[in-house]
């Protein structure tokens, strides 16, 4: 590739440069045979658009409104962790390229820089994302979310125990010091099995955590519940008798579970079980402004962004981070233009047509 990006998948080959190979694997790589790391860029494509001619578009308005909080455009990014893997900044870059486009910047509870760290780095509206882990990590995890004002957890619960990413055993990947442990559990969690990240799971994770857990989790904070991981309808009316404040549509970016479908492919019915009750949340595979219009033209409030942002963060640190956004951000008003939609409320799910609907046409 010549000159500078021209696109996030341009990013992707920059940051392959530059990282060593065993954090490119670790960060590009998806679980057992990644079928589903395919399927989630692929379903993107067999979608097509529909757009509206004839409407005046000259002025385009991205900015919609999230739990509360307005921000330029329906981006959040994805809960990821490890960032000093990719620059030594960390997730302080990353909030503050998320704070410099006015997006809300997910900070997984597994980053490299500790939560007050990230809190006091910037003013990025801040989500926290939680596993299921052991009650007295969640309990503290609350206490200093509340503390260093984060606006909503996000409870990832897709991953009782951690998905097989073969690349990272072969490559026996040492994780890096998850600094929010610190007093918590033993921060020399080794394993003689390779790699060590399985080991920290094993530490901290509680695989018995169910739905009834999440009364719990609510007696303990008063921030909106964000659920992440729903795939199925049945699951997304779990959540909503659960009392969460929102879904998000997730697969984890195919690194937990091998062969779900592509989340694109099921945000269909999640949408169609929540009936609008609370906002569906979006990621895995967005690549393109076109895949973030594809998405909320199938119901969703707003898109998470992973591996993208991580190879800004790799290629260029906070600039490349803020690139990276930018450059969604450039592609959604573009494809909002020529698809005839001035805000994100005139996308709707006439604007798409799906795998499903174009094999009904046929018939
Ligand atoms: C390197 C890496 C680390 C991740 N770490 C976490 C994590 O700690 N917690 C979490 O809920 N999701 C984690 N995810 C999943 C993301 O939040 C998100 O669901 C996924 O990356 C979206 O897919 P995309 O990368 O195609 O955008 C991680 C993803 C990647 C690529
Ligand atoms: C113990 C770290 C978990 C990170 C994670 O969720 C992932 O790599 O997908």
């Amino acid at each position: 590739m010549a000159g500078e990006p021209v696109n996030v998948n341009e990013f992707e080959e920059l940051a392959r440069k530059v990282l060593p190979k065993i954090y490119y694997d670790f960060f590009s790589g998806g679980a057992e045979d990644q079928y589903t790391l395919k399927e989630n860029i692929e379903a993107f494509r067999r979608i097509t658009i529909r757009p509206r001619i004839l409407v005046d578009v000259s002025k385009i308005d991205m900015s919609t409104i999230i739990l509360g909080h307005r921000t330029s455009a329906p981006i959040i990014v994805a809960p990821t962790s490890s960032h000093q893997l990719a620059h030594p900044e960390g997730e302080v870059a990353t909030a503050r390229g998320a704070a410099a486009c006015n997006v809300i910047m997910g900070v997984a509870f597994t980053s490299t820089c500790t939560m007050e760290e990230v809190a006091s780095s910037c003013k990025a509206v801040r989500f926290i994302q939680t596993f299921a882990f052991k009650r007295e990590i969640t309990a503290n995890m609350v206490q200093r979310a509340e503390r260093n004002g984060f606006r909503a957890i996000i409870l990832t619960v897709d991953t009782p125990r951690l998905g097989r990413k073969e690349a990272v055993i072969k490559n026996k990947m040492i994780a890096p010091p998850f600094k929010n442990f610190e007093g918590l559990i033993s921060t020399e969690v080794v394993s003689d099995k390779g790699s060590n990240v399985e080991a920290y799971a094993a530490e901290t994770l509680d695989p018995s955590f169910c739905w009834k857990d999440i009364a719990w989790l609510k007696s303990i904070t008063k921030l909106p519940i964000l659920i992440k991981g729903v795939l199925t309808g049945e699951d997304a009316t779990k959540a909503i008798e659960a009392g969460v404040a929102g879904i998000i549509v997730s697969n984890h970016g195919a690194r937990q579970l091998d062969y779900t479908p592509a989340t694109i492919s099921v945000l269909d019915e999640v949408v169609h079980a929540v009936q609008g009750k609370v906002p569906v949340l979006f990621d895995g595979g967005i690549r393109r402004g076109t895949d973030i219009f594809k998405a909320l033209a199938l119901g969703a409030k707003a898109v998470l962004i992973g591996r993208p942002v991580i190879y800004g963060l790799a290629a260029k640190g906070e600039t490349g981070v803020k690139q990276v956004i930018e450059m969604l951000k450039n592609e959604l008003e573009q494809t909002m233009a020529l698809a005839g939609c001035c805000t994100v409320d005139d996308i709707t799910r006439s604007h798409v047509f799906t795998e499903t609907e174009r094999f009904l046409c046929r018939m």
